[in-house]
């Protein structure tokens, strides 16, 4: 069992690596004689909840499965069902799925009776990496990814790697999109790591797949302790290939998923990156071949898109501000930089 402390003002919390059979009896003195509201899907209900059965209330709020569950009408479900329980303001609420069910969860916590603590059990690769820390929680509207949210740091969570073992294998490497991003943002170590073992990650080979959890969780904890809100810049470095890939998410619809969408993303932000001659072409090959090799898409006619309906879909992004586009560009792999004078006109040019 390892234990990550993530810095959020005075509230701290941690990310623990454990077993949930052991990690569950630790909820209970949370619960403090409550029973504690549990948010899932119906797969991962059905595989995972009844080992919340000595703290979770009887009944299960049941979110869609996958993106479907970012809506509107589904967060309004949520705090209905809640409300139909009778959850007490304050009383924390568990979020049991990948990072739809966290961050519809997320969301619907943090405005229920104005705030209930949320308590994050991540489920799949990319939750455990990346979604459950970092309070970031989000549904999908207007047409566009992530369009209303809040920051809502969790209480706690608890990462099983074990629970792992029942994901498909497509998920897996839309999880491993996000371990990815880590290498290529700061961690050039990690990206040759990846190079070497990333298929024993995907398939749960030795110990690869925990080893890169817990380096993930790390770095994910480093930055978010750093600027829990996305206001210094220095988390914005976590958004690598997000801005492309969020609207070709929002284009290619609920067929595609984050990890693939961000995996085009990054490969685009380093294409850029390198037709502006700030990063070696040699750099930009290796990261598309690697995320080529994982099994993942890598150019925007892998998913049967253009370029031009991309940069239109971009425009709508919440970091493109009055002044043009803010984009994490790079100048090697594992030292990108938040680029904010980016000329709209060559972007268009270079998606054209
Ligand atoms: N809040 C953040 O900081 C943040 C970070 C990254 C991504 N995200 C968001 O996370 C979402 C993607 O999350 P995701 O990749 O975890 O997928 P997901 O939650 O959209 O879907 C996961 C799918 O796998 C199934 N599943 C989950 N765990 C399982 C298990 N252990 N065994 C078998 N099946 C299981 C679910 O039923 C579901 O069908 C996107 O909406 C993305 O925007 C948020
Ligand atoms: O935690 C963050 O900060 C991230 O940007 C992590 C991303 O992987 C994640 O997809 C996030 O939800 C994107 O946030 P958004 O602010 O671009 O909606
Ligand atoms: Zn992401």
């Amino acid at each position: 069992m390892s234990t990550i402390r993530v810095a959020h003002c005075d509230a701290d919390y941690d990310v623990l690596v454990e077993n949930i059979a052991e990690a569950v009896p630790k909820l209970a003195g949370i619960a403090n004689g409550r029973r504690l509201a549990l948010v899932s899907d119906t797969r991962v209900f059905e595989l995972y909840g009844r080992a919340f059965a000595s703290v979770a209330l009887d009944e299960p709020v049941l979110v869609p499965a996958g993106e479907a569950a970012k809506d509107w009408s589904v967060l309004a479900e949520i705090t209905d069902r809640l409300a139909a329980l009778d959850v007490k303001r304050g009383t924390p609420i568990i979020a049991l799925g990948g990072g739809s069910v966290g961050d519809v969860a997320g969301l619907a916590a943090s405005i229920f009776k104005r705030g209930c603590p949320i308590i994050h059990v991540p489920t799949t690769l990319l939750a455990q990496v990346d979604s459950a820390i970092g309070g970031k929680t989000a549904i999908d509207a207007a047409g566009q990814k992530n369009l209303v949210g809040s920051f809502h740091h969790p209480l706690l969570v608890i990462a099983d790697p074990a629970l792992l073992d029942t994901l498909d294998e497509r998920q897996m490497r839309s999880g491993y999109a996000e371990v990815v991003k880590y290498g290529l943002i700061d961690d050039r170590g990690l990206f040759e790591w990846c190079e070497a073992n990333g298929g024993a990650v995907i398939a749960g080979a030795g110990t690869a797949r925990r080893a890169a959890i817990e380096h993930c969780i790390r770095a994910k904890a480093r930055f978010v302790s750093a600027d829990p809100e996305d206001t210094l810049g220095t988390r914005a470095l976590l958004n690598l290939g997000h801005t492309f890939g969020h609207a070709i998410e929002a284009l290619a619809g609920q067929n595609l998923l984050h990890g693939e969408a961000v995996a085009i993303g990054m490969v685009l932000a380093f294409e850029f990156s390198a037709e502006l001659g700030l990063c070696p072409a040699d750099d930009t090959e290796r990261v598309k071949t690697h995320l080529r090799s994982a099994g993942l898409p890598v150019r925007i006619a892998d998913v049967g898109l253009i370029g031009p309906a991309i940069f239109a879909a971009m425009r709508a992004d919440k970091k493109w501000t009055a002044a043009g586009p803010t984009l994490i560009l790079a100048k090697g792999i594992g030292q990108v930089f938040v680029a904010r004078d980016v000329d709209a006109s060559r972007l268009a040019a270079f998606l054209a």
